[in-house]
């Protein structure tokens, strides 16, 4: 699992070892240098003779760019430093220039500067950032982005320059970063949408931090989701797996109800009980599935109903009840996601796009549109837990889960081929499988179910790489690749 800390979390962890006097910044400019040097080795053979152009901004951030850059002055490379203000660590500056590296302000040929680089180290502004990039650092990154998008490898310090470190937002211009070398532990922004897609590859670096508190915003990883996983002891039967109730589909929109049942069968799943209009076609395709009422352990409302579907409504608004009363978890999502009670346990899990996120919200007074969401989606994911009480899981390239106990996961695990219509409906059926193989557990701890939303995503995910590798998948295929994803979770692959 990684695991990420806001910035005013990491400060509390650096204080009292910086007051013990442990080197800190020598520590996380010597990991950086190693890793620019890996960078380096792997371009273009060798140190020795690389051009590197540290762009030091006045804070401790420019520091560990002067530092690292010290460290590879003295390899044979090429160093020169382009301060944006007059303000400068000064002990690294010293470093870097007796270790032969330059120190230079940052005027009207630094662009050019950089641009010819082999690799830029961006130590404009770390954790103490507040807002975006202004002043001298504005310009230059704005520069840089003029020069289009060939150029030098570029590593981000800590986080690249200019982002919301807590937030993930993106206030202004960002130089986009190959690498991010972060220190102590990852920042959220690092894992949050807008943001996360200008940090590149994620290196964390130990610096001996010790971390209290929650953490910030996770990411699951295969093994998190193996250990999540409702595996069948042996003496289990169909019942004791659970059994997933599934109000899906019309005669309008057939296909929704056949991709979320079959998701749910090829999850694995004690039974899937089918409520709704095209029974007959989910059973022509999936055999397995049971026509009408029964006790099930939870359910999944909602994928290819509209709202004003009365059969399907009243059956949704049926099985709230239940969800209400006896606290069976529920996938609630597109057309059901307008039929859900003002107020819900967090076992009940919302699975919203961000345009249908915007409605959910819109409906209970807070007027915003998709490109609000888009812009920072964990702020209105946790309004959406907060008004609803519900686990809100927002779909996108980037999925966002906030649930209880402030629970609060983001997995970029899928390829951009799965943006296709249907993927949701099999993203239904696979958590709803989840919830019913879990659902005691989740009546012990209802923040449970935003981790095993997390785990979905990062299965969904997955199947739809393993459906075809590098190329366009359907939503069938995605669903068809469940099983075998599943194993290979499972088996440790
Ligand atoms: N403590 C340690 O020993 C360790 C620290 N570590 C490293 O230190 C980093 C944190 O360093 P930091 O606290 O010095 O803050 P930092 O991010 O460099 O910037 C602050 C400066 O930027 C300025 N500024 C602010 N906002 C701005 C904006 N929008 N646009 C432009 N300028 C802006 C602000 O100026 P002011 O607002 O005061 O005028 C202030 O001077 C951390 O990310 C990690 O890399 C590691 O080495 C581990 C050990
Ligand atoms: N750019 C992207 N990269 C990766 N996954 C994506 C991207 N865009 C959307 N997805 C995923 O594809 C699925 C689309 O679901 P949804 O919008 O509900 O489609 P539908 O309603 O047609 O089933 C979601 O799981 C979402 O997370
Ligand atoms: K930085």
């Amino acid at each position: 699992m990684l695991l990420s800390w806001t910035s005013s979390q990491v400060r509390a962890a650096e204080e009292p070892l910086l007051a013990a006097g442990v080197p800190l910044m020598d520590r996380a400019a010597f990991a950086l240098a190693t890793r620019v040097a890996g960078l380096l080795r792997e371009r273009r053979g060798r140190v020795g003779g690389a051009r590197v152009v540290l762009l030091v901004g006045p804070g401790n951030n420019g520091g560990d760019a002067l530092f690292a850059g010290a460290f590879l002055a003295r390899r044979g490379a090429e160093v020169v430093a382009l301060a944006i203000d007059e303000r400068i660590h000064a002990g690294g500056a010293a470093a870097l220039v007796a270790a032969g590296g330059r120190v230079v302000p940052a005027g009207r040929a630094a662009a050019g500067l950089a641009s010819g680089a082999d690799v830029v180290l961006d130590g404009l502004l770390g954790i103490g950032a507040s807002g975006g990039l202004r002043g001298g650092a504005a310009e230059l990154v704005d520069a840089l982005a003029q020069r289009g998008p060939a150029g030098p490898l570029v590593v981000a310090v800590d986080v690249p320059s200019g982002i919301g470190i807590d937030d993930g937002e993106v206030p202004g211009a960002v130089l986009p970063a190959d690498l991010t070398v972060t220190f102590g532990a990852a920042k959220p922004g690092l894992l949050l949408p807008p943001a996360a897609r200008l940090a590149g590859r994620v290196e964390v670096v130990d610096i001996g931090l010790d971390l209290a508190g929650s953490p910030s915003v996770a990411r699951l990883d295969a093994a998190d989701v193996a250990e999540l996983w409702p595996v069948p002891p042996p003496e289990a039967h169909k019942y004791t797996r659970g059994v997933l109730g599934v109000v899906a589909g019309a005669r309008r929109y057939p296909g929704a109800a056949v991709l979320a049942t079959t998701a749910a069968v090829l999850t694995g799943v004690g039974m899937v009980r089918y409520l709704g209009d095209v029974g007959d076609l989910v059973v022509a395709r999936r055999p397995e599935v049971v026509i009408g009422v029964g006790r099930v352990q939870a359910w999944v409302f909602g994928p290819g109903v509209s709202p004003d579907d009365a059969s399907q409504r009243r059956r949704i608004e049926h099985a709230f009840e239940g969800v209400r009363e006896r606290g069976e978890p529920a996938v609630c999502d597109a057309g059901a996601l307008e039929l859900l009670p003002d107020r819900v346990g967090a076992h009940v899990v919302l699975t919203p796009h961000a345009g249908e996120l915007a409605r959910l919200l819109s409906d209970r007074g807070e007027h915003v549109d998709r490109a609000t969401v888009e812009a920072e989606p964990l702020r209105w994911v946790r309004l959406a837990h907060d008004l609803t009480g519900a686990t809100v899981l927002l779909k996108g390239a980037t999925t966002i889960v906030v649930g209880a106990q402030g629970a609060t996961y983001s997995q970029a695990d899928a390829p951009a081929w799965l943006a296709t219509a249907g993927a949701g409906d099999v993203l239904a059926g696979l958590l709803g499988a989840l919830l019913a193989g879990r659902a005691d557990d989740i009546h012990e701890d209802p923040s449970l179910a935003a981790a095993l939303a997390a785990a979905a995503a990062l299965v969904h995910g997955r199947a739809a790489d393993r459906a075809n590798p590098g190329g366009p998948v359907s939503a069938r295929g995605v669903a068809v690749a469940l099983p075998e994803t599943i194993a290979d979770l499972l088996a440790g692959a």
